[in-house]
This record gives structure tokens, sequence and C-alpha cells, in this order.
């Protein structure tokens, strides 16, 4: 069954844990924004974990570099997933990994800017990586013809396991499902919707029917 990922990207570790316990019973991952962390700190991530143990703690640090280095900090925060750059050096992606099997948690490499989306995913995946996100950036989402089915046909050939990111919603979420994603990441879905638990419940059963 694949997991539903919220995106949290506010800016406040306070509106954060606010928007978390309200969708926590219908998501099984919680992630929290690069721009989350950047403006928080890492601490944001230790909240999140200790409000809920429960719920697997994704910190989207997109690194690029320092990849053992980064991780490590992110895990001994509370991190269960971290994310490394597709477009970086194996070496990076490779240093992640190592740190993940010390602390025995997960990387994800995130394929933002990278050309040939399915090949880098096959690669990466050989190096031991939980799964890769198929993303499409809030920047390159705003760009004109933007559709999210062109990552999910990318995740059905790459026969990897992979989340989808990019305009998630509940139009397309049976479709991220259907292709065999085991991941379907929602941000401004949910966090950007009226009744943000409401919006996550929706997608929840969506991907279950
Ligand atoms: O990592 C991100 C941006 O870099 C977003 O969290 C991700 O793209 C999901 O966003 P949304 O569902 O709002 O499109």
């Amino acid at each position: 069954m694949a997991k539903l990922q919220v995106a949290i990207d506010l800016l406040t570790t306070e509106a954060a844990l606010e928007l978390a316990a309200k969708v926590a019973p219908y998501v099984d991952i919680i992630e929290l924004g690069t721009p989350l962390i950047k403006a928080e700190g890492l601490k944001v991530v230790t909240a999140m974990k200790n409000a809920h143990p429960e719920k697997l703690v994704f910190a989207d640090m997109k690194t690029a570099d320092t990849g053992a280095l980064e991780a490590e900090i992110a895990f001994k925060a509370g991190a269960d997933l971290v994310t490394v750059m597709g477009t970086v050096d194996d070496a990076t992606i490779k240093g992640a990994v190592e740190s993940a099997k010390k602390y025995g948690k997960q990387v994800v490499v995130d394929t933002i800017g990278v050309k040939d989306r399915v090949k880098r995913a096959k690669e990466v995946t050989a190096f031991g990586v939980a799964f890769v996100e198929l993303h499409a950036g809030l920047d390159e989402q705003a760009l004109p013809g933007y559709s999210v089915e062109t990552l999910i046909n990318e995740g059905r050939e790459a026969q990897v396991p992979f989340s989808v990111a990019g305009g998630v919603n509940l139009n397309t979420i049976k479709d991220v499902v259907a292709a065999g994603a085991t991941v379907a990441v929602a941000g401004g879905a949910i966090y950007g919707a009226k009744d943000p638990a409401e919006a996550a419940k929706a997608l929840k059963e969506a991907m279950e029917a």
C-alpha cells in the first residue's frame, strides 16, 4: 500500500506542529520542507519527531555536498528519512547512505534538475537509497505546460521504488498510486486547503479506493 506524505512548506515550527496535529491521522510520513528547515533549523525536526514518534519524519535537506555529515545531523535530530540531490556527485549520495546504515535510517534522492530522471533513478537505487523522489519543484510547477503526469509516467518506466512530488492533488493521486509509487507527496493540496484534515483524509481515501 502506497504511503501518503504531507510536505509542510510553512515557515515556523509552531505552524508546522499545528498542521501536523490536524493531518497526522491520515498521513504516514511528515515532511519538513527545505525552507522550513532553513528558517527554523533542525530543531523543527526534533520537535516534530517528539510530537509524532509513531510517524516517519522526513527532513527535506536537499543535500548537495557532505552527504554523510548532513545526513548524520538530521538523523541525530530525529529524522527517519533525509533527501540528497540526484544531480550531485555519487560520493555525496553514497556518503548519506553510509550514515543511514549507521543510524538505521534512510535516504531519498530528489530529482529536481535531473535531466534524465529515469536513468538517474536506476543509478542511485543501486547505491541503496530507500526510494527516488520524482520531483518538480515549486518553481518548475509554475512554468507553463507543467504536468505531474510526466513524473507519473517516468515512475512507471523506471521500475524502481519511487515517490511523486510536484502538484499531487485529489485529481492525480490515484494515477500516482496506479503507477506503483511507494509514496505520494502532497504539500499545497493539504496545507493550502481550507480544511487540511479533510483534504488529507480525502487524499488518503482516494489512494485506498
Ligand atoms: O519539496 C518541495 C519543493 O521543493 C515540495 O514540498 C514538493 O514539491 C511538494 O509540493 P506540492 O505538493 O505543494 O506541489
